[in-house]
């Protein structure tokens, strides 16, 4: 079923900058102080070509895009030259290759919020012109089964409205969130062996009671009370919850950026709450939404779409999970052993 919800924004080509608030032109420095960047750097020769950023929860995440883009880009960093983020990290991590940010914005919209201020003002005193943010995250599916990647088609918060509710001057804006029908659209169509859909994305404002769960430490209904919420939101085209997308889509529609959303399912909300998959299963399910847009960039740059959906690049698994009977202390030093690690010692 589709959305009620599906919207149409932004044109084919987007001036962002001219929507942009016009204080900051009258600023002599103007402080992106949670990137640790200012705009005295160079920022036009270092951020000028950023066509693509993509966006997500985890600074490990931010990094294995990054890795992956290099990959299928088939960008070669220059001899004995690493990858570094950009900036400071202690809020978000950044990297950049070609024209592709990867960007990580932590959990939530307050976080999400501030990232998407200070790297869209950099961008804008860097030259950029006509943007796409996409954001690539992890979901709760709700009647589709872990691993489904669900490109949102529309975009609601935890009243099912289109909307994200801003504060401003002790006021409640609710600024509409619209995503990119054509491109999310163009993305759906590279799905190939992707188990993907289309459909309404929920952003709630909290993991547990926000997304009717009933194993939070607090919990005032029941096990009735949230089925009927979740078939409920599923009625409504709803297909999967997170906890950033109405803010990004309305941040981007206000300022007239191309936004879409990729986010996988890890699981099936109407069979239960607890993220139980393995380490080895979720990394795989993340693989599929960044193969997915890894392929929509591939195609807009006239390159053969290389990703195949076991992904070329993952995250070692121990990075993802650290049990605690892995972790020996060691001079000190805290060291955390994989599995086959622990088979050779
Ligand atoms: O991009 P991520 O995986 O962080 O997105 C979702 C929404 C929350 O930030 C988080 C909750 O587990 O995952
Ligand atoms: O259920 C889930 C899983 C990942 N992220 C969420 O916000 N909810």
């Amino acid at each position: 079923m589709m959305s009620n919800h599906t919207q149409i924004s932004n044109s084919e080509q987007s001036n962002f900058t001219s929507n942009l608030n016009s204080h900051v032109k009258g600023l002599n420095v103007d402080y992106y102080y949670h990137l640790g960047l200012n705009s005295t750097f160079d920022l036009k020769s270092n951020f000028g070509d950023v066509k693509y950023v993509l966006m997500c929860g985890s600074a490990v995440r931010a990094y294995e895009i990054i890795q992956r883009v290099i990959q299928s880009l088939k960008i070669r960093l220059p001899v004995g030259q690493t990858l570094a983020p950009i900036g400071k990290t202690e809020r978000y991590s950044m990297f950049k290759v070609g024209p592709v940010i990867s960007i990580s914005h932590g959990m939530g919209k307050p976080s999400a919020s501030i990232m998407l201020h200070e790297i869209t003002k950099l961008l804008s005193a860097a030259g950029v012109y006509d943007p796409i943010y996409i954001r690539i995250g992890t979901s709760g599916g709700v009647g589709i089964e872990g691993g489904t990647v669900v490109i949102a088609n529309g975009v609601v918060n935890g009243l099912l409205e289109p909307y994200h509710p801003v504060d401003v001057l002790g006021k409640i804006i609710n600024r509409p969130a619209k995503v990119d029908l054509k491109i999310a659209k163009e993305i759906y169509d590279l799905r190939g062996d992707i188990p993907a859909i289309m459909g309404t994305t929920m952003s709630t404002d909290d993991f547990y009671e926000g997304q009717a769960r009933i194993d939070g430490a607090i919990c005032d209904y029941d096990m009735e009370d949230k089925l009927e919420f979740l078939k409920r939101a599923y009625d409504a085209g709803v297909r999967n919850i997170e906890m950033e997308g109405n803010c990004c889509a309305a941040f981007c529609t206000r300022l007239n950026i191309h936004f879409v959303m990729v986010c996988v399912a890890y699981l099936n909300r109407l069979n239960g709450d607890g993220v139980s998959a393995s380490p080895q299963q979720l990394t795989q399910y993340e693989s599929n939404a960044i193969t997915l847009v890894l392929r929509y960039i591939q195609k807009k740059m006239g390159l053969e779409p290389t990703c195949d959906s076991q992904g070329e690049f993952s995250i070692p698994h121990a990075l993802h999970s650290k049990p605690l009977d892995t972790a020996i202390i060691n001079s000190g030093i805290e060291q955390i052993l994989t599995e086959e690690e622990k088979v050779a010692k």
